[in-house]
């Protein structure tokens, strides 16, 4: 989704205490969908509340984490757009907070600091992921699953076995959140490219982190004739935006505001493919056959009524994307396998 999105946000903000919304020229009524962040509290947890409360595809909103939500949500609620807010903390109000869910976003868990790898939060996050997901088995099976909390590359393979351990699995609605990788790759081209940057598109793929982050330059739009010693520089800031940000903080943690507008466009994308909404497409790291011996894998992907309707293919290559993708195989694999092995344990 475009920054265009967020200028209908805002603008519907006006209207959004009606729940009617018009669509051409038929005024049709918006289903009503319930979303669930996890981690509501946190540093991304806040503004993606703000900007969740701002979308009026949302009829409920519910805030849950640890702690810190009453707060959140009284504060949220008092906004005058379309959504019921409530807050939940605390593990005994999760079933709540989860019971009848249409999209849930988790940006639970710790951030990185400096001299950290994303795999360094595995230990704790992994743990909070797989608490998370065996309460949406429970309480919102059929839920598209928005996952934020790193290592992503590990953390989606972990929600994919704790569904399949409890007979719900469908991997349609299973998404990792890479949205700011493509977020930072359409900014720093449009920068270097001299290009409006509303106009830009740049698929992203792989997955999300350091190398396995390839965005895919050859095919940005609008075409620009960047030399590779540019392609190559924007190819590592993209890769290191997280670490930019990290240092930037200085042991405040990590990507927290752009991170929210990244998750916002990217549930704003799931609840337009569930209301039916035609050719929703964005970058998403979801289970996937497209590159052998890698069961998940970051591109485009059509998300329609029952979440992933197609996975696009990576298109054309450049030799020098042909060897980002060789060298993030392993990995992306190995990132999977140690997800996979701690959920089964
Ligand atoms: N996918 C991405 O592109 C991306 C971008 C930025 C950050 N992240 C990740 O998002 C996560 C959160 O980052 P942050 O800056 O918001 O951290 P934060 O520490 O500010 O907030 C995390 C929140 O999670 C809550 N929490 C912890 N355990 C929980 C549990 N069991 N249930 C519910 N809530 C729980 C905490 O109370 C806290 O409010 C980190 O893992 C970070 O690495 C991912
Ligand atoms: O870099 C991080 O640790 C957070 C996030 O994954 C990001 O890309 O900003």
């Amino acid at each position: 989704m475009r920054p265009s999105m967020l200028r209908s946000v805002y603008s519907a903000v006006s209207r959004s205490s009606s729940k009617l919304v018009r669509r051409g020229y038929a005024t049709e009524p918006v289903p009503e969908r319930k979303v669930a962040i996890l981690g509501a509290a946190g540093g991304i947890g806040q503004p993606l509340s703000l900007l969740m409360k701002l979308n009026p595809l949302v009829s409920s909103l519910s805030l849950y984490d640890i702690g810190g939500t009453p707060g959140v949500a009284a504060d949220v609620s008092h906004i005058n757009s379309r959504s019921e807010v409530a807050g939940y903390q605390g593990e005994e109000e999760l079933g709540k907070a989860l019971e009848g869910a249409d999209v849930v976003i988790i940006p639970a868990g710790v951030p990185r600091k400096p001299g950290m790898t994303r795999d360094d939060l595995f230990n704790i996050n992994a743990g909070i992921v797989k608490s998370l997901c065996t309460a949406i088995a429970k309480y919102c099976p059929h839920a598209l699953v928005n996952m934020i909390s790193n290592p992503v590359n590990s953390t989606v393979p972990i929600a994919a076995e704790v569904f399949k351990k409890a007979g719900t699995y469908d991997e349609k609605r299973l998404f990792g959140v890479t949205t700011l990788d493509v977020v930072r790759a359409k900014t720093f081209y449009a920068g270097k490219a001299n290009v409006p940057v509303a106009e830009v598109n740049v698929p992203v793929v792989g997955g999300h982190a350091g190398v396995t982050i390839l965005p895919l330059f050859s095919q940005a739009t609008p075409k620009a004739n960047l030399s590779d010693d540019y392609i190559k520089a924007l190819t590592k800031r993209t890769q290191e935006g997280g670490t930019e940000v990290v240092e930037a903080k200085a042991g405040k943690g990590s990507a927290t505001l752009s991170m929210a507008y990244a998750g916002a466009i990217f549930a704003d994308a799931c609840l337009k493919g569930l209301n039916g909404v035609p050719d929703v497409v964005e970058c998403s790291y979801v289970q996937s056959n497209i590159i052998a011996d890698l069961p998940f894998f970051a591109s485009k992907v059509r998300i329609g009524k029952n979440g992933v309707e197609e996975i696009l293919g990576l298109g054309p290559l450049s030799d020098f994307e042909q060897q980002g993708l060789e060298n993030l195989k392993s990995e992306l694999k190995s990132s999977i396998e140690k997800g996979i092995k701690f959920a089964s344990q």
